[in-house]
C-alpha cells in the first residue's frame, strides 16, 4: 500500500498553515516527519485521518484518490499528541475494545503483567503513553499515524517501540513525528521537515541544520 497526500492548503483564519505539502507514505517503510513547533505536524495527520478538513488536499492510495475521511474506514489508526483512552477503563477493556493481544503486550513490557483489571487513570504519563502508543501500533489497521508516541517515555522503553515499530511496518504504513529528533532520523527510510507551510524530502540530514531545524553541529 501506498498512501500519497498533496495539494494541502490549510488556513486557520487568514493564517496560512500549509500548502505545498507533497508526502508519501509506503507499507514497508516508516515515513518520519520533522518541524520546529506550529510548523502544522499535527494538521497534516489530522488532515490524513480526517478530523481536520482544509481547503484543499488531495489523498491517494494506490493511486486512486480517497475522497471520504479515512477515519470512517477501518484502514487507519491514529494515536493524538494527547491522551484519548478514558481514564475510567480497565486495562483488560481497552485490549478488548481494540482487539489488541494482552499476552504480547506483557510479553514486551512485563511490568504490566499484573495490572490487567487496573484502571488507565491509575497509570503514570509515561505508561499511559506507552500504552497508547502499543494499542495504536499494534491495532488491526494498515495505516498508522503516531503524533509524538515518544514524549513522557523513558529511554529503554523507547528503544522497545522503535523495535515494534520496525516490526510492525511490515505489513503497515507508518508516519511519526515526534521532537526526539534523533529517534525519527534514526528509524525513518523516508523523512520529511515541514516548514514554511512545505514539505522537504530530506535526502542528506546536513540539509536539516541548512533549514535551521538543527543548530550547526547537532548532527555531530
Ligand atoms: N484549531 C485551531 N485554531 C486556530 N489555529 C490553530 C488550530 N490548531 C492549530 N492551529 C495553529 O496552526 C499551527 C500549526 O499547529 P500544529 O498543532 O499542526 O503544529 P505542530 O507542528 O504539530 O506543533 P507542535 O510541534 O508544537 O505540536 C499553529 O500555529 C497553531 O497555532
Amino acid at each position: 500500500m501506498t498512501l500519497e497526500i498533496d495539494n494541502v492548503e490549510l488556513y486557520f483564519k487568514e493564517k496560512r498553515i500549509l500548502n505545498g505539502i507533497y508526502l508519501k507514505a509506503e507499507k514497508g517503510k516508516i515515513t518520519g516527519v520533522l518541524g520546529s513547533n506550529g510548523c502544522g505536524k499535527t494538521s497534516l495527520l489530522k488532515i490524513i485521518f480526517g478530523n481536520l478538513k482544509p481547503k484543499y488536499k488531495l489523498i491517494r492510495i494506490d493511486n486512486k484518490p480517497i475522497l471520504k475521511p479515512l477515519y470512517q474506514t477501518k484502514l487507519i489508526a491514529y494515536l493524538p499528541q494527547y491522551n484519548f483512552i478514558p481514564g475510567s477503563l480497565k486495562l483488560k477493556t481497552i485490549f478488548n475494545l481494540f482487539e489488541v493481544d494482552w499476552n504480547h503486550f506483557i510479553s514486551l513490557f512485563e511490568k504490566f503483567s499484573n495490572y490487567k483489571n487496573s484502571k488507565f487513570s491509575k497509570f503514570s504519563g509515561g505508561e499511559r503513553r506507552l500504552i497508547e502508543t502499543y494499542i495504536i501500533l499494534r491495532s488491526n489497521r494498515e495505516i498508522i499515524l503516531l503524533d509524538e508516541p515518544f514524549s513522557h517515555i523513558a529511554p529503554l522503553e523507547i528503544e522497545k517501540i522503535k523495535i515494534l515499530i520496525a516490526e510492525e511496518k511490515q505489513n503497515k504504513v507508518i508516519i511519526v513525528t515526534d521532537h526526539m529528533y534523533r529517534h525519527i532520523i534514526d528509524m525513518s527510510d523516508n523523512l520529511y521537515l515541514i516548514k514554511s507551510g512545505h514539505s522537504k524530502l530530506i535526502k542528506d540530514l546536513k540539509t536539516l541544520e541548512d533549514y535551521n531545524y538543527l543548530s550547526i553541529g547537532s548532527l555531530n
